[in-house]
């Protein structure tokens, strides 16, 4: 495996809330990572400090072998597409788009006026005039048409429709077999893109919760239901993240030791399926909740805007 970006035990202070608290993870060559968390977890954080928009409190960053920060060098082979991101408003979408070839060694041309019809964006109007969606669109199409080696979109998604993010995740797919690159993905809308991703990190109050592989993930966890003595008696066998339980029957979401399946849910009885992402990540997010009877911002007196 090949990083083309390593975090050391990073720490972001703003004053006095710590948004991330001693991270230390990696970003593969050529994968598809989520990057997954609640509000307020410290994804975008994470991804400013990829992108060199700031500097870690503490510990250290490196993209491409260097630290990003005001690093021309780095800096060129990354594309950070960013919530709601705003254009200069006199531009029209053709201007944005002309901008954005000229910041990006391996930008695409053709794919852009492709994604541009695909989206349907008229090249002529103002981007002031644009929809929300269609702003998030024009996010997207340079996003995927930059070609950047390391290319980020942190909840590109405002005001998008339904089939107009099935189009992204198409596009994004496509385009990435024909050139693999590095892709991270921050997304609230986690069962949307599930199956896109191969990496996963997940990031709570901070901290990372989960840093792994896909497709382990996918097989690490069941979701169990049946009598709830037999759950209970299943999940003390594996670690329970979360249950629900009606009358005499549980349902839980379990987090399996090693080399169990479900096979050995059939054989304590259980009735079980697979967990969704999106479950494993609600489920691990509120088990951590309510192991911390107060959450950090409790224990910040205030939470001040600090300025890059
Ligand atoms: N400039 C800042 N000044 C003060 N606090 C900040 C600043 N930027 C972020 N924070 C705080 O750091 C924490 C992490 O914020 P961040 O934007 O990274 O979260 P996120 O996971 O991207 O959330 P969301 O999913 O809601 O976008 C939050 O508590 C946020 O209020």
């Amino acid at each position: 495996m090949t990083a083309t970006a390593t975090v050391h035990d990073v720490t972001m202070r703003f004053r006095e809330h710590t948004a991330l608290d001693g991270v230390s993870t990696t970003i593969e060559q050529d994968t598809i990572t989520g990057l997954l968390g609640r509000n307020g977890a410290g994804k975008t954080t994470l991804m400013q400090l990829l992108t060199g928009h700031r500097v870690p409190s503490q510990g250290r960053v490196e993209v491409f072998g260097g630290r990003p920060y005001e690093n021309d060098d780095v800096l060129r082979r990354i594309c950070f597409i960013k919530e709601g991101q705003r254009y200069p408003e006199q531009f029209r979408v053709r201007d944005a788009l002309a901008a954005a070839a000229t910041l990006f060694p391996d930008w695409d041309e053709d794919l852009a006026q492709s994604l541009m019809r695909d989206f349907d964006l008229p090249a002529k109007r103002t981007v002031k005039k644009l929809s929300r969606g269609m702003n998030s669109a024009v996010g997207i199409i340079i996003g995927l048409a930059s070609r950047a080696p390391l290319t980020l979109f942190d909840e590109p998604y405002l005001g998008l429709d339904a089939v107009a993010r099935q189009l992204f995740y198409d596009r994004l797919l496509a385009d990435y077999a024909e050139h693999p690159r590095t892709i991270v993905l921050s997304t609230h809308l986690i069962e949307e893109i599930a199956d896109l991703l191969e990496r996963v990190i997940l990031i709570d109050r901070g901290r990372v919760l989960l840093d792994t592989d896909a497709e382990s993930l996918r097989d690490s966890a069941l979701t169990v239901s049946g009598p709830s003595a037999a759950v209970q008696a299943f999940a003390g066998r594996h670690e329970l993240l979360h249950t629900e339980t009606l009358g005499g029957h549980s349902r839980a979401v379990v987090r399996l030791g090693p080399g169990a399946d479900g096979e050995d849910a059939r054989a304590a009885g259980l009735a079980w399926e697979p967990t969704k992402l999106q479950q494993l990540v609600v489920a691990m997010s509120l088990q951590t909740a309510t192991d911390q009877s107060a959450p950090p911002s409790a224990t910040s007196p205030r939470l001040e805007e600090v300025p890059r």
